[in-house]
């Protein structure tokens, strides 16, 4: 059993209600998807009301993250490649998204996408994770 989200012990930078500089992303899990529709502050700007790339990444990574983690499956970042394809900007609501792709032994591939209020795509994330505790990914249509 993982611990609770909302665990005081908690203090990822990605979710955590706890961190006082943290994004405080805040996730639901819809089917076979994991969801929070997030707005970056001023302070995640890069330049120009655009949100820094390295924090598009982590909203990214922090998505699938989470994915993995209520699905008791405990995993760490092993890879991540991801397409800019729009500036994020900053005051808008996005959301942003992740769902699981396949598993090969202790690798996990997963991915991610932040959609603009418009429905456009602006970043797409392929990432592996790999399996440093027990547990599989859940075979399509399994009930969790
Ligand atoms: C309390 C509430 C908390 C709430 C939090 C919830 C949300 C959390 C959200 C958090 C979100 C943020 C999350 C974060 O930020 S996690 C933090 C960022 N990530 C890291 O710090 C990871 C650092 N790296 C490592 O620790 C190790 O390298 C890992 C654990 C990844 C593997 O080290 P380990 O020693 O175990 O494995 P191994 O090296 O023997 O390799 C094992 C096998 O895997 C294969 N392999 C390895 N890499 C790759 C690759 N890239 N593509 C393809 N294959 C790969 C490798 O060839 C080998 O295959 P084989 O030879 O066996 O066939």
């Amino acid at each position: 059993m993982t611990k609770p989200l909302k665990d005081e012990t908690n203090i990822c930078f990605g979710c955590s209600p706890n961190n006082p500089i943290g994004l405080k992303m805040e996730f639901e899990d819809d089917g076979d998807v994991c969801r929070a529709y997030y707005t970056a502050r001023p302070e995640h700007m890069g330049w120009n009301d655009v949100v820094h790339g390295g924090l598009v990444a982590t909203m990214l990574d922090e998505a699938m993250g989470r994915w993995l983690w209520v699905r008791n499956l405990i995993t760490m970042t092993a890879e991540m490649t991801i397409r800019y394809s729009k500036p994020v900007p900053v005051g808008v609501r996005l959301t942003v998204e992740s769902s699981g792709v396949s598993q090969k032994g202790k690798l996990i591939e997963m991915t991610a996408r932040i959609i603009l209020p418009d429905g456009s795509l602006a970043a797409r994330a392929r990432a592996k994770f790999l399996k440093v505790g027990p547990g599989n990914l859940p075979e399509k249509g399994d009930a969790e």
